[in-house]
């Protein structure tokens, strides 16, 4: 099957972790009776993204919200990406995305790799680490379309792991995300785009809907970019589905008449040994 259809369910995250997942399980009902073949949901989706609620809303697998995820992809029969959520492992707090097949069974997880440690003078501070682990491993999981790579809102910075993704065979590449209001307007559509068109994927980017009176504002514009690097579906700030068709024939078509997987100079590249001092 060289079709399918995406939705982002771009929903709205409060401090009532009950009522986020009715309000998730109210959108991938929706997504999934308008056909939906894999749905996706935002970075901290059942959660208020910010460090001071991650122990409290921290739960251990499996738990109330995974199980939520598992009993709804099973009984719609979809993929669900479960955006992420604050997992507690022992003593740690990962932010992590859930992926569960059309049967409910769990296929894959991501722990976001890259924690959000920033400080942009007279814009936004904030330091995931503080209450975060680090994720140390690249996920890409087979399903029965194509392999998909899935990562976490910052990891989307880093143009190496989209490449090792889409090296690894991964033709869309999934990551929930809560951007902000200082970076979102600046960098969220751009990054997406270049991410779509320099790894010649799908790229499918998936935020929380705009909350003012949060501490952390969510930028929203979820976005679905095709490899050409056109966005063919966009929300605004509130809350919202989204849907896009995937076409893996558009992505061969793509990178036959523009080979540039194939024309990369790996003989002169070692990123490993670039020093940025
Ligand atoms: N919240 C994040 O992890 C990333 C982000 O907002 C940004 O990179 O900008």
């Amino acid at each position: 099957m060289s079709k399918f259809k995406i939705a982002i369910c771009q929903m709205k995250v409060i401090d009532d972790k009950e009522k986020n997942l009715k309000t998730a399980e109210r959108l991938i009902v929706e997504a999934a009776c308008n056909g939906s073949d894999l749905v996706v949901l935002p970075e901290m989706f059942n959660c208020p993204y910010n460090n001071s609620f991650f122990p409290k809303y921290a739960e251990e697998y499996p738990g109330i919200t995974t199980r939520l995820l598992s009993q709804l992809s099973e009984k719609y029969r979809i993929y669900i990406v479960g955006g992420s959520i604050p997992e507690k492992q022992k003593e740690k707090i990962y932010n992590t995305s859930y992926i569960f097949d059309r049967n409910g069974k769990l296929i894959d997880k991501h722990r976001k790799m890259h924690l959000f440690d920033i400080d942009v003078k007279d814009g936004i501070r904030f330091k995931e680490s503080d209450a975060l682990g680090y994720g140390n491993s690249v996920t890409v999981f087979q399903t029965e379309f194509c392999k998909i790579g899935v990562a976490i809102c910052y990891d989307m910075r880093f143009p190496e792991l989209m490449r090792l993704m889409a090296l690894k065979g991964a033709k869309v590449l999934i990551v929930p995300a809560a951007f902000n209001m200082i970076t979102g307007p600046a960098h969220w559509h751009s990054l997406a785009r270049v991410r779509a068109l320099d790894n010649q994927v799908y790229f499918i980017a998936a935020s929380p809907s705009r909350k003012l009176d949060s501490p952390y504002v969510a930028y929203g514009h979820s976005l679905i970019v095709d490899p050409w690097g056109d966005i063919i579906s966009q929300a605004d700030e509130k809350e919202a589905i989204i849907y896009g068709k995937i076409n893996l024939e558009k992505i061969e078509k793509i990178r036959n008449e523009l080979p540039l997987l194939k024309h990369r100079r790996v003989d002169l590249y070692d990123i490993k040994e670039t020093s940025i001092d």
